[in-house]
């Protein structure tokens, strides 16, 4: 068996579509939505996705700004920007590249940021809301952009085995509670693996729907998964490669050339999960915008 390709690519382009729709509606009612994404340092890897945020929110006819700040930010500056953003109006949506500079505490950020301007879905509140399926918080960009993938390619979740590979708070976590839940995309039974996990692959061949959200680069390879299985690569590292002008590549957690012999679906990387993070990013900051017309 070769696997389908999940084109994540085209599929966020199509709910950038949507959502440039909802833009022009709200703005047609006197809302602009604004996001706004702060960048503590340069990581040149979040200087690319800080970068292709405020392309996309600008392309879908948001507000977008980023503010760069230097890594010698006190986190005390950082709070108070984050303080300012909270009572800004035109701000619907503020976001904290992660990671930050070590000296700055990220959940003392996350939780200074006012929970309905939330739109990645990191504060406590949002995280809480998800578990208890309340459904008037935002969820984390990167596990919603993953059951919309399922959703839109036609994966049936009900009953099935799902194994996620990867416990972080902002990936493996909230990504069991959606897979869990009673609505569309869940229904799952759910295993989370994790790096104390006896025997991985004893889990990962049982999985109908694997997750690999591990950060470890080409980690699950084609013997780790049963034939058919759907397979979702969450994982984005960068390899050494002297074929390349750069000196590298970027791959999965999964090793794609012996998964897609096996599986019936993968998502590649780039071009899987990646470009979903940043749609689901302006679904939510539409979804903050909205809220404020009550
Ligand atoms: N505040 C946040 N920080 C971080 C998040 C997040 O959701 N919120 N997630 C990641 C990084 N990330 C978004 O910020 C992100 C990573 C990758 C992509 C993406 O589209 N990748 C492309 C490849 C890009 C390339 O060529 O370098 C792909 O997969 O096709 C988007 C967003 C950590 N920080």
């Amino acid at each position: 068996m070769r696997a389908e390709l999940i084109d994540g690519k085209a599929i966020a382009a199509t709910i950038r579509g949507e959502i440039a729709r909802d833009v022009a509606a709200l703005t047609a009612r006197g809302v602009v939505p604004g996001l706004a994404v702060v960048l503590v340092g340069d990581d040149a890897a979040s200087a690319t996705y800080v970068g292709a945020k405020e392309k996309a929110s600008v392309e879908a006819g948001m507000k977008g700004g980023t503010i760069r700040l230097p890594a010698s930010t006190s986190q005390q500056e950082l709070l108070a920007l984050v303080e300012r953003l909270n009572g800004d109006p035109a701000v619907h949506g503020i976001l904290v590249q992660m990671p930050l500079p070590k000296h700055i505490d990220p959940d003392t950020v996350i939780r200074h940021i006012r929970p309905d301007k939330d739109v990645d879905g990191f504060h406590p509140e949002n995280v809480g809301k998800l578990l208890i399926g309340h459904t008037d918080g935002f969820v984390s960009c990167t596990p919603a952009g993953v059951i919309e993938l399922l959703v839109r390619s036609g994966v049936d979740t009900r009953g099935a085995e799902a194994v996620i590979i990867g416990r972080s708070n902002i990936v493996g976590k909230p990504m069991a509670a959606l897979l869990v839940q009673g609505r569309a995309g869940g229904d799952a039974t759910v295993t989370v693996c994790h790096s104390r996990t006896k025997d991985l692959a004893a889990h990962t061949r049982r999985a109908d729907i694997l997750i690999a959200a591990i950060g470890r680069a080409e980690m699950i390879t084609g013997d780790m998964i049963k034939p058919g299985a759907v397979v979702i690569d969450v994982g984005m590292n960068s390899v050494p490669d002297a074929t390349k002008a750069k000196g590298s590549r970027l791959c999965g957690d999964v090793h794609f050339a012996s998964a897609v012999e096996v599986a019936s679906k993968i998502t590649p990387v780039p071009g899987g999960v990646g470009p979903m993070t940043i749609a689901m990013l302006l679904r939510n900051t539409v979804r903050a915008a909205e809220r404020t017309l009550g």
